[in-house]
């Protein structure tokens, strides 16, 4: 199979979807690779490494597209990418369709065969292509929360961990999966009070048993969520329905019993957000406020940290991707339901149904039936 890697081009997006040593493994299974020129720069990989790995440096982004079988992104491909599309393409990549009607058109009109990396669901439950980034966004969470309660970005202007003598901050974190978690585990270290909300209740007993009497855990209702982040001073958006668009859980009117200056992060802003008042922001200009509390709604966090993010990205899309390039897309479906479960549009259908329940006229198809 040929295999592209194309530079992103969202904003501030420094991430690659390949390393050298992800071509190396391509290569050895017997692919030949493209790559953009300079892809890989933003996260410190030179064009001279992946020529050494095996891979092809090609000058222009279109001549990737127009060539390969399957593509290997991070981001979900933009507008001005649609055009590069050919039918039977394989892209690889971040799509999160419930938030992006145009991007799940544009993939249904041009028959791409779209895998996306947070659906792709493992035996057990879990998000393997989901939870590194999740890791990393619910780690960042934090210190950006700390960042912008400071004065002059908006925010209260109190210090996360406090000192003797003044209040330590509190966070109240809606979703204790793998963001959660891990916002949690930076909050707590640096000292602040921390209450964490799910539905799910096995998983605020297992918060319980790691974090101890360090954290309150509440279960997620409107008057537990009300009551919490009346007295917030951040609060994280960590909630996922895979593939469907994020529960509104902060609404609008609970945001005028907020205190100013309050911080909201919701991580969760890529599947639509946690909050009435949630909209994307970037990296360029990630903040806005509304009544009086700093919104903090950037899509691609781990962007920002470009080198974690793709090293610790690509371990793991590289076992998937090698999965379906071995094999190729069809027969990797037809032996693996995990690899089946990233398949969002093929051949013209919708294959994800939480991405088909999310939109009003679009159905649902199984992509063993398509086979
Ligand atoms: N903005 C960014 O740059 C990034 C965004 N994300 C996004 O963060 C979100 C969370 O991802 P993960 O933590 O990996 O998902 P996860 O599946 O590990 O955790 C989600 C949690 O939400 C809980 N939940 C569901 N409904 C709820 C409700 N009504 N109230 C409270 N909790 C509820 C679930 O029980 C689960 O524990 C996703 O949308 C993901 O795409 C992830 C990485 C980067
Ligand atoms: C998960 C995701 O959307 C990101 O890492 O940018």
């Amino acid at each position: 199979m040929i295999i592209g890697c194309v530079k992103e081009i969202k904003n501030n997006e420094f991430r690659v979807g390949m390393t050298p040593d992800n071509v190396r493994e391509y290569v050895n299974a017997g692919h030949s690779v493209l790559i953009e020129t300079n892809a890989g720069i933003g996260s410190g990989f030179l064009d001279e490494e992946y020529v050494e790995a095996g891979a092809t440096i090609i000058d222009s982004a279109k001549d990737v597209w127009d060539q390969v079988d399957m593509m290997v992104k991070v981001k979900e491909p933009l507008p001005e990418e649609y055009p590069l599309f050919h039918e039977g393409l394989i892209l690889y990549t971040y799509l999160h369709l419930a938030a992006d009607k145009e991007q799940m058109d544009a993939l249904l009109k041009n028959k791409i065969k779209a895998v996306a990396y947070e659906t792709l669901t493992e035996k057990d439950g879990s998000l393997p292509l989901l939870t590194p980034m999740s890791q990393i966004a619910g780690r960042l969470s934090i210190q950006e929360g700390a960042k912008y309660l400071e004065k002059k970005f908006g925010g209260e202007g109190i210090l996360l961990a406090g000192v003797p003598g003044t209040h330590k901050a509190n966070v109240v974190i809606l979703g204790g999966g793998t963001v959660g978690y891990n916002a949690c585990r930076i909050a707590v270290g640096i000292g602040a009070n921390v209450t964490i909300l799910d539905i799910n209740l096995k998983r605020l007993e297992e918060l319980d048993l790691l974090f101890g009497s360090s954290i309150q855990t509440l279960y997620s209702n409107d008057t537990n969520i009300e009551k919490a982040v009346k007295n917030a001073d951040l609060v994280i958006g960590a909630v996922l329905i895979p593939g469907k668009s994020t529960p509104k859980l902060l609404k609008r009117s609970y945001l005028k019993s907020m205190k100013n200056g309050a911080v909201y992060v919701d991580v969760a802003i890529d599947q639509g957000g946690c909050a009435e008042s949630a909209r994307v922001t970037t990296h360029d200009d990630p903040i806005y406020v509304e009544e009086g509390v700093v919104h903090y709604c950037v899509g691609n966090m781990p962007g920002s940290v470009p080198r974690t993010s793709t090293i610790a990205l690509t371990h793991a899309t590289t076992h998937y991707g090698l999965m379906i390039a071995n094999k190729g897309l069809e027969d990797a479906c037809r032996t693996s339901d995990v690899i089946a479960s990233g398949v969002n549009t093929y051949d013209g259908q919708l294959t994800c149904k939480n991405v088909a329940d999310s939109f009003e006229g679009y159905n649902y198809t199984d992509i063993k039936t398509l086979l």
